[in-house]
């Protein structure tokens, strides 16, 4: 049967009608190897890369995450990140859109096990992650390759399966823009015009990167109001970026909701990480300037020490700590509707 899924969106269990979409998370991974972004370890603990995540351990992990090799990798978490979703259906949640694209160990027939178990709904995705991620033939793949491929995670199933993909990306770009992460780029593009698939976008970190982004795509011909541009909250950094690149169309994401501590190994020391308080203070100010339409949030949880089962503030965080805050500093419930509900639907329902 030919894929027909204009209008609807495509979760890893088949299409669904919008209206079903319900609260969504739009950048989440719950199977990937983020092992590429191992740092090294704080001068006072020169060993943390080989500790087991126990209690006595958490406190250090969570200053340097990504300094433990166990802390990085997502496989073998699935029965864990089954009882994240249900505890999050069971607050309300509906939809997580799972952002783990190639490069980072993708497994989309284990995304469609957790959901199945879950009852939630999981969309996946295609394209290519940042430049040192890539498979070592990148240089020669052509951009129609790279477009087949998408094209095929979408239209037939990703990683031998017939789970299709839902999302383009998280496609990854690094500072400065690599010329195969551009070639990645312009095939995304193309691959979203063959199927009216919506795109997800990975910043490199400098406040440049992502207006650069979005004319590469609008060049090649990708719709930008269709387009998610992730991990904000960590690339700019005062009101008027924010401002001034919301006028570009796109979906604005703010999504380390839950990270709360300052430093981080990529980090300068004049782009402190914000926290939740500074999260919301920024999305109020940029909804009061009216972009309501283009707000959408997330954890982006990539480590393991971010799950309840090891002490971390899980995938219901938003709902019940964020959503509290952001009714308390001022933000409507038809805004924060639009936030978790309508934007997210927009973005994701196929042209
Ligand atoms: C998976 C995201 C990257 C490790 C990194 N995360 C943070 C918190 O900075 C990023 O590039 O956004």
């Amino acid at each position: 049967m030919a894929h027909t899924v204009k209008g609807r969106i495509q979760t890893v269990l088949g299409p669904i009608e919008p209206q079903k979409l319900g609260m969504t998370l739009t950048h989440e991974h719950l199977v990937a190897d983020f092992s590429i972004f191992q740092a090294p370890p704080p001068k006072h603990a020169p060993h943390m890369g080989t500790l087991s995540l126990t209690m006595e351990n958490l406190g250090l992990i969570r200053q340097y995450p990504y300094s433990l090799s166990a802390n990085i990798n997502l496989h073998g978490e699935e029965e864990h990140m089954g009882e994240e979703l249900k505890f999050y259906k069971k607050n309300g949640g509906c939809s997580i859109v799972e952002c783990t694209s190639l490069g980072l160990k993708r497994d989309v027939g284990k995304l469609r096990k957790i959901s199945m178990e879950s009852g939630v709904n999981i969309i996946c995705g295609t394209s290519y992650y940042i430049d040192s991620t890539h498979p070592s033939d990148m240089d020669t793949l052509t951009q129609e390759q790279l477009v087949s491929t998408m094209v095929h995670d979408i239209t037939e199933g990703a990683d031998g399966t017939n789970v299709r993909c839902g999302v383009i990306g998280e496609v990854g770009c690094s500072w400065p823009l690599t010329d195969n992460e551009r070639k990645v780029l312009k095939a995304s593009a193309a691959a979203q015009i063959a199927t009216g698939c919506p795109v997800i976008i990975h910043p490199g970190r400098h406040t440049d990167a992502p207006t650069e982004i979005i004319r590469v795509l609008q060049e090649a011909g990708g719709d930008v109001r269709a387009t998610v541009m992730s991990h904000l909250d960590r690339t700019f950094f005062s009101a008027e970026e924010f401002l001034e690149f919301a006028q570009l169309g796109c979906f604005l994401e703010w999504d380390f909701f839950g990270l709360e501590v300052s430093g981080s190994p990529w980090q300068s020391v004049k782009t402190d990480m914000p926290n939740d308080a500074a999260r919301i203070n920024m999305i109020l100010h940029v909804l009061q300037e009216g972009h309501a339409d283009q707000v959408v949030i997330s954890h982006d949880m990539d480590t393991k020490h971010r799950l309840m089962h090891y002490g971390g503030h899980g995938f219901s965080h938003i709902l019940l700590n964020v959503v509290p805050m952001m009714l308390r500093k001022g933000i409507s419930q038809d805004d924060i509707n639009k936030i978790l509900i309508d934007n997210p639907r927009k973005w994701l329902t196929f042209n």
